[in-house]
């Protein structure tokens, strides 16, 4: 068999989808070994999938994603995107942080072309405007091409955010708490729109988050991590449909899953 029928038999027999994302082993020390963030995390993401990760603070969550997105080398274990390990920063992947960190003194479009302005020139940057319209349009922000980030609210400018993340085409998204600054109003609908976004790319997609309910909603599976040295102590399916509404946020089978998560972070992963 030829490695794409290989390939696609083994998608076949997986209905769960490809896996895109593979960490083995990942283990992280600081400071010469004195502090363990992580230990011996696998990890597997399937294509068109969202995940999440919620711990106690300092469980390692961030050290985990900036492995992932290869801005830290782990001490032990391998990293795999799309079977290639990452060794470094990636085109192929998208981030977004707490913060949407726009550059004041450009517009929000030029916030939004400034990866591919640093990746390919301005050139390409400036031929890239009309898909950077584009996003904004998608993400409610039309007319605000050319506004400056004092302009904008905190949900506003992290919808920018999500447009420089997406500019680039990445095949994955991920995500440190991109939500937490804003109120809980703003934050249900920035839930709502990445869900949209999501669904609409099949993108694979890894939040670290500190709310329960955001991932629950979000997440078709949830891995909640012990203390630190992080460790996987329990992984939760959320079979729940989509597209999730504001509604189902007060459905009993929502809270039986935050419930679920809450006395497992009660029970084990604060000690
Ligand atoms: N560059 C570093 N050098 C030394 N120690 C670090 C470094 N980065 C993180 N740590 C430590 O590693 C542990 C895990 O940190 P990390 O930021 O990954 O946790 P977290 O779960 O994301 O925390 P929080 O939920 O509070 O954001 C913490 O004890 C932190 O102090």
């Amino acid at each position: 068999m030829t490695s794409a029928a290989q390939k696609a038999a083994a998608v076949q027999a997986d209905p769960r989808g490809r896996p895109v994302y593979q960490l083995r082993g990942v283990s992280k020390h600081y400071a010469h070994g004195h502090i363990k963030a992580l230990d011996t995390i696998d990890l597997t993401l399937r294509e068109g999938t969202f995940s999440s990760v919620i711990g106690p603070s300092g469980c390692g969550k961030s050290t985990l994603l900036k492995i992932m997105a290869g801005l830290v080398s782990p001490t032990r274990g391998s990293v795999v995107l799309e079977g290639k390990p990452v060794t470094g920063a990636r085109r192929d992947i998208g981030m977004m942080f707490q913060q949407a960190t726009l550059f004041p003194w450009r517009t929000t479009v030029e916030n939004i072309l400034l990866p591919i302005e640093v990746r390919d020139g301005r050139a390409a940057a400036k031929a890239a405007r009309g898909a950077a319209e584009e996003l904004l349009n998608t993400v409610g922000l039309k007319g605000f091409e050319d506004v400056y980030p004092t302009q904008l609210s905190g949900g506003m400018a992290q919808r920018a955010a999500i447009c420089r993340m997406l500019v680039t085409k990445p095949s994955v998204l991920l995500l440190d708490e991109p939500f937490s600054a804003l109120d809980e109003l703003a934050r249900d609908f920035m839930n709502i729109e990445l869900q949209r976004i999501c669904l609409e790319r099949n993108a694979t997609a890894f939040l670290v988050t500190h709310s329960i309910p955001e991932a629950v909603f979000l997440s078709d599976i949830v891995y909640v991590m012990s203390s630190r040295p992080g460790q996987f102590v329990e992984t939760i399916e959320i079979d729940l449909p989509r597209p999730r509404t504001v509604e189902m946020l007060v459905d009993p089978a929502f809270g039986q899953y935050v419930n679920r998560i809450r006395s497992r972070l009660d029970k084990g992963a604060f000690v």
